[in-house]
């Protein structure tokens, strides 16, 4: 069967294909400085690397360089809409009249709130959070799904190690009668329980109809004429200060599930988990004369003590310095890339020499210009240090930066715990003391107090192949770095993109600086979540969804497929601001001197979310269209709690197998049939829309652009409101 479903693909995609790496796409940026040639780069012209050369991990992620193709003529053009957040925030303040502690029924919100009351709202918020709030252990990265690449073989990427299917064995450890997979003879018992996961146990059915209906009256009016929320501080919502503040209004909350409440009026509230870590730092009462602009080290217990002492062959974090090139003058960044003086010749200017070599036609696209400036700055050093490491020189980083520049601990603080760990080292959390400097406008989560930052430690192994090590690094700050400044044309970065600050070395790695979230991954709340039986509320995880494909809209709307979703990369905030992170795998389907969107080959990401279409052997694929797929898989695994299958094949996998069947004999697929919503217009739009992603035949599956369009998406109330929605 998958041979003819091969040859059916083959004669849907006759266009010939190239494959083409990240690195590939930006002629010579990898190369070591002595190997450039002065002359200027040109994307289309390149020799292509084979992508078999990516480094391998055992168990870990696999960075990929991006592969992509010639256009083929039947990917649509992207259309390049933008949007902006108008509303809601992560800290958006709200007032409860609470019922009375214990009672589970309903209660009200008044959102009468002025600008003198947010900031004891935010106080005693805090303090609520702190009385909620319980250390949650770390999850350790091993047991999570890992990324796959094609370079690992298909046996090696299908096979189902214990730690693998984490979730599922957390399942299987937790309750007995929940089922991991269908197939098995244990989820023959349950298969009749699936509809009892989404039960809306709602006493108020009407009011339930009521908020839910769409078009929604009491919805339109207050987001739109009435503006329902209040701004907070975060950078995002900066145009909510121009929203008027609402009249007392007391709204009844009609549904409470685990934190997540919806009001008669269809608005909604998320109250995620923070992180323990957050909570450890509120409580500590620190010494107040720390350094200036540093967080002094705090005891913060026993656990976590280890973490300030520097041992040998550790990261240095504190030390380290940035490899983000200060500001130079055009004149000076010409003639590094292009070896010529811009004064030399016969006086031409820099701009029309500029346009000489680079004509850029796609002036969206997240990799341009500056981006390719960057990319040959970051790689010259990358490569220098990577010398160093791996020939154990232990060499300080060159000072590269002008004395004047701030310190890391003046930047972001100190390390203050552990929140991850990925395939080359670990995700720390840092703290630094607020200053008025940085009022009023934040770019990470922040409290009263601190400011804090996520700083993943990149180490090299020792057998680190070092192109394709400083190929990843590179490809995974610009990336990330790109989309979360995307400020050309004067636009606003994405809201549900996670910002990337800073990349620096210390002598024995690379650290990148993130914004933090402070809520944690999806992953870990759908463990959470697991342990008391089925996933989010449907209206929870439809906000979720709305929110993840506006975040991959944006990446494709600039170039970017993301390649990995799963629910590991996808971070938050406590009231429900989702961001996507990690961009690694990520590919270039198209550069600013692109108009064709290209193609790639070979399996990226992690198996229970990969598409089908990955894993037929040399065949080429629309990246978009693969994160489709995954959004598809991250929004049932939302919804059940536990993965549909653990691999989209039909001879690895009973499960999709099932699917499959069930599909082409009856156009329908039981669990998406008996999926419950909040009413049945929901239900059946949302059903729709789950047939419309999965679809096996890439040319059949809709795209996120379309998605977003569908009444599903369209009815779906959102935190955020979006121009574009
Ligand atoms: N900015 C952040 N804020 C909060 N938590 C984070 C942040 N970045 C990462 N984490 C946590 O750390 C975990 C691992 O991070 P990340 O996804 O970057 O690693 P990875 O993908 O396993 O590593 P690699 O990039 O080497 O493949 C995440 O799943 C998340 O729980």
């Amino acid at each position: 069967m998958s041979i003819m479903m091969q040859e059916e693909k083959k004669r849907q995609r006759p266009i010939a294909r190239r494959v083409r790496s990240f690195s590939e796409s930006f002629k010579c940026l990898f190369k070591s400085p002595h190997l450039r040639s002065s002359s200027p780069p040109n994307v289309t012209q390149l020799p292509y690397r084979s992508s078999s050369t990516s480094p391998k991990r055992s168990s870990k992620p696999l960075r990929r360089a991006t592969i992509s193709a010639r256009l083929n003529p039947k990917y649509s053009s992207m259309q390049q809409r933008t949007y902006t957040l108008k509303c809601h925030s992560p800290d958006m303040p709200h007032t409860f009249k609470r019922t009375e502690s214990g009672s589970s029924d309903i209660s009200n919100r008044d959102r009468s709130v002025s600008d003198k009351e947010e900031g004891i709202i935010n106080e005693s918020r805090g303090n609520r959070n702190l009385e909620s709030i319980g250390l949650h252990s770390t999850q350790s990265s091993h047991l999570r799904s890992p990324s796959i690449s094609s370079n690992d073989s298909l046996s090696a990427t299908t096979s189902s190690s214990g730690s693998q299917w984490a979730m599922d064995s957390l399942l299987d450890d937790s309750d007995n009668d929940v089922i991991p997979y269908r197939g098995s003879e244990k989820e023959k018992l349950q298969s009749k329980d699936w509809a009892q996961y989404n039960f809306i146990d709602n006493p108020d059915k009407e009011a339930l109809h009521r908020a839910t209906s769409y078009p929604n009256p009491h919805i339109s009016r207050q987001f739109h004429h009435k503006g329902l929320y209040i701004r907070s501080s975060h950078p995002d919502e900066k145009s909510l200060e121009s929203l008027p503040q609402l009249a007392d209004a007391a709204i009844r909350c009609i549904i409470e599930q685990d934190g997540f409440k919806v009001y008669e009026d269809g608005s909604h509230e998320h109250n995620i988990k923070l992180s323990g870590l957050i909570a450890k730092m509120e409580k500590s009462n620190f010494p107040s004369t720390h350094r200036q602009g540093s967080l002094s080290r705090p005891k913060l217990g026993i656990s976590l003590s280890g973490l300030f002492k520097h041992h040998k062959g550790e990261c240095d974090i504190e030390n380290a310095l940035s490899l983000l090139p200060t500001e130079e003058k055009p004149e000076a960044i010409h003639e590094k890339i292009t070896g010529q003086s811009s004064a030399d010749g016969n006086g031409s200017s820099l701009t029309q020499k500029k346009e000489d070599y680079l004509k850029i036609v796609n002036p969206d696209a997240s990799l341009g210009s500056d981006e390719l400036k960057l990319i040959n700055s970051l790689s010259n050093k990358i490569h220098k240090s990577l010398q160093n490491f791996l020939q154990e020189k232990n060499l300080k980083p060159e000072e590269s930066i002008s004395e004047q520049a701030p310190t890391f601990q003046e930047k972001y603080g100190h390390p203050v715990g552990v929140v991850g760990a990925g395939a080359y080292g670990e995700v720390k959390l840092c703290a630094r003391s607020r200053t008025d400097k940085d009022s009023p406008s934040f770019d990470t989560y922040h409290d009263k107090k601190y400011i804090y930052y996520a700083v993943k430690e990149v180490k090299p192994k020792q057998d680190s192949d070092l192109e394709k090590f400083c190929t990843k690094i590179t490809s995974e700050f610009i990336i990330g770095h790109s989309l979360s400044h995307y400020h050309k044309n004067g636009k606003k970065p994405a809201p549900n993109i996670l910002k990337i600050f800073d990349i620096l070395e210390d002598s024995s790695s690379f650290i990148e600086v993130m914004e933090f979230c402070p809520a944690g991954d999806l992953y870990s709340m759908l463990v959470g979540k697991s342990k008391s039986k089925g996933g989010l509320h449907p209206l929870e995880a439809d906000c979720f969804m709305k929110q993840l494909l506006y975040g991959v809209k944006f990446m494709h709307n600039h170039g970017i497929a993301h390649c990995d979703l799963k629910p590991e990369n996808i971070l938050f905030y406590p009231h429900g601001l989702l961001k996507i992170c990690d961009f690694g795998t990520s590919s270039v389907f198209q550069t600013a001197w692109e108009r064709r969107v290209h193609a790639q080959k070979g399996i990226i990401g992690s198996e229970p979310y990969v598409a089908p279409e990955e894993f037929v052997d040399g065949e080429y694929y629309d990246p978009r269209l693969i994160d489709c797929w995954s959004c598809g898989v991250v929004y049932i695994t939302m919804i059940l709690g536990h993965y549909l299958w653990k691999i989209a094949s039909r001879e690895k996998d009973m499960s999709y197998d099932e699917f499959y069947k069930e599909m082409k004999r009856d156009s329908k697929f039981k669990i998406f049939e008996e999926l419950k919503h909040v009413n049945s217009e929901l239900a059946t739009n949302r059903k729709i829309a789950l047939y419309r992603i999965f679809q096996w035949e890439p040319s059949k599956r809709i795209s996120v652009d379309q998605l977003l369009d569908l009444p599903w998406m369209r009815q779906t109330i959102c935190c955020l409101i979006y121009d574009s929605a």
